[in-house]
């Protein structure tokens, strides 16, 4: 479902990724792990066709990504981001952060498809025409969620979707990720620090060290404590006991 192939990728003078190569399975979830500034964020942008800079190849879902891809491609792919504040519009009602995909592509039974989608994860319907402000953390990234949603993608992209979260409302946000993604097929691109929410959401991970794939493990390579690379290994001490 995703390919990517020697992906490089500059900032102006800086090379920030370097021949980077995985490939994510149709419904399957994958996870990008390592240092902050390894270059995480940066793969899912390149995908999401926010990077100008780069060389190599990708392809989701079959169709290469290229500098000017299409609107209904992009619809394929999905961002969530680590801070709903940052991707919902201050003023703007769940109502019409949900509706907006729709009208963009000139979709119809908006009402139908905003209140289906808020059951879907699990947010109250009393909670259609509040403002972001008016809501949790949680219900904040539940909006965002629903968003990447409504367009039904076959991929969601997910820049650390809990890290922000208190303790107890990430593991309600990762049951909802686990939940969607069997429900709708979903295939998952996740960046995180955090070693047990790969545990948790992820079937595979890659271990990033300074722009570079240094691993590629299956999530059982994880949780025996089993990482081949050193970096990975540093990753698993910093992480004692709890993956
Ligand atoms: N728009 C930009 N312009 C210039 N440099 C950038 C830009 N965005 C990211 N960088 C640099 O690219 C490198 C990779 O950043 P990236 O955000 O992909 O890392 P990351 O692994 O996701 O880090 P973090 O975990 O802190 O989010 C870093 O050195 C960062 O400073």
């Amino acid at each position: 479902m995703i390919q990517v192939d020697d992906l490089t990728v500059r900032y102006g003078p800086t090379t920030v990724l370097h021949n980077v190569s995985f490939a994510v399975a149709q419904g399957e979830s994958f996870a990008l792990v390592g240092e902050s500034g390894s270059g995480k964020s940066t793969i899912l942008k390149a995908l999401a066709g926010q990077v100008d800079d780069w060389s190599g190849q990708m392809a989701v879902g079959g169709q290469r990504v290229t500098r000017s891809s299409s609107r209904a491609q992009a619809a394929q792919i999905q961002m969530v981001f680590q801070d709903p504040y940052g991707s919902l519009h201050p003023r703007r009602t769940v109502d019409d952060a949900l509706s907006e995909p729709l009208v963009i592509h000139g979709l119809s039974e908006r009402d139908a498809r905003v209140l289906a989608m808020l059951d879907a994860v699990g947010l109250a319907r009393r909670f259609r025409f509040r403002l972001p402000h008016q809501l949790s953390g949680g219900q904040r990234q539940r909006v965002a969620i629903a968003r990447a949603l409504m367009l039904s993608p076959k991929v969601l992209l997910l820049d650390e979707p809990t890290s922000a979260l208190d303790v107890s409302v990430q593991a309600e946000i990762l049951n909802l990720l686990k939940r969607l993604r069997a429900e709708q097929r979903l295939t998952f691109l996740l960046v995180t620090h955090d070693l047990p929410v790969v545990s948790f959401l992820c079937d595979r991970l890659a271990v990033l060290r300074a722009g570079r794939v240094v691993e590629t493990a299956g999530v059982a390579t994880l949780r025996g404590r089993a990482l081949a690379s050193d970096y990975g290994r540093e990753l698993l001490a910093s992480c004692e006991g709890i993956v």
